[in-house]
């Protein structure tokens, strides 16, 4: 069986009162859907995830292996926020290319994959473009194309698409969903929302936080539909 692609044990961190504790498994190519309230815990669930912030205890395995002691870059994942992705100076090209090494040259095998996975992005011509010169919604489509060429085992998405309107969204979603199945199974995505229908049609499960802990956990449709938990209940207003 493939190791799963993040698995948190007993990870705990504090912030004053609020205690945090986590326990959870994403199985290897999994998309997982992370809701909540406000404060709940769920950038802190993927900063804790990423290694922007150290545990008090517990461990984080990424595809087999203990990576609590290793620094973000050093663990096997990408990560996309909502904004301050790109680096303004350099254009559409480079931006790209920095996922597949910050330091190297840019190799001509590395080039002609820079520009297929920006003609999957939809974004074939957009080489010398400057951040700046895109809309939103093309600029998280740069992102995208950078995470999907770096080709890791888990893909972290804090509230990417937020500053995006629905029928935007819902494209990025699908482009999540065709990069996806054009790179095959094993890549585990876990992706904060403040749109549980964001969820519908594209994540495996939905996790629900409460006070910094997973307080329900389950395929999308019955979290959704049923909302067997009563703080998921109030949340989505069912
Ligand atoms: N650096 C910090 N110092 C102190 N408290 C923090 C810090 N970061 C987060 N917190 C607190 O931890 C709790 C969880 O924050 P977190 O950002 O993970 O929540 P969230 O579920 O992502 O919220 P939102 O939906 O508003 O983004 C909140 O009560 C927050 O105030």
């Amino acid at each position: 069986m493939t190791a799963a692609a993040l698995r948190l044990n007993g990870v705990v961190t504090r912030y004053g009162d609020l205690v945090m504790r986590f326990d959870l498994e994403v199985a290897a190519g999994e998309f997982l859907a992370v809701i909540g309230p406000s404060g709940a815990g769920k950038s802190t669930l993927l900063d804790l995830a990423a290694g922007f912030l150290q545990p008090e205890a517990g461990r984080v395995h990424m595809a087999g292996r203990d990576v609590t002691d290793l620094s973000p870059a050093d663990r096997p994942l990408s990560v996309v926020f909502q904004d301050n992705n790109l680096f303004a100076d350099l254009d559409v090209f480079r931006n790209v290319a920095l996922g597949l090494s910050p330091r190297r040259r840019v190799a001509p095998d590395d080039a002609e994959r820079v520009r297929e996975v920006l003609a999957a992005v939809g974004l074939a011509g957009f080489e010398r473009r400057r951040p700046a010169d895109m809309s939103g919604g093309e600029r998280q489509r740069v992102t995208l194309a950078r995470a999907f060429l770096r080709d890791r085992p888990l893909l972290l998405l804090d509230e990417p698409f937020a500053a995006l309107g629905p029928a935007l969204r819902r494209e990025m979603l699908e482009l999540i969903q065709a990069l996806r199945h054009r790179r095959g199974a094993g890549m585990g995505i876990v992706m904060v929302t403040h749109q549980p229908e964001d969820a519908r049609g594209f994540a495996d499960r939905i996790a629900f936080l409460d006070a910094g802990r997973i307080a329900a956990i389950g395929p999308t449709e019955a979290m959704l539909e049923t909302a067997g938990h009563a703080g998921l209940s109030a949340y989505l207003g069912t």
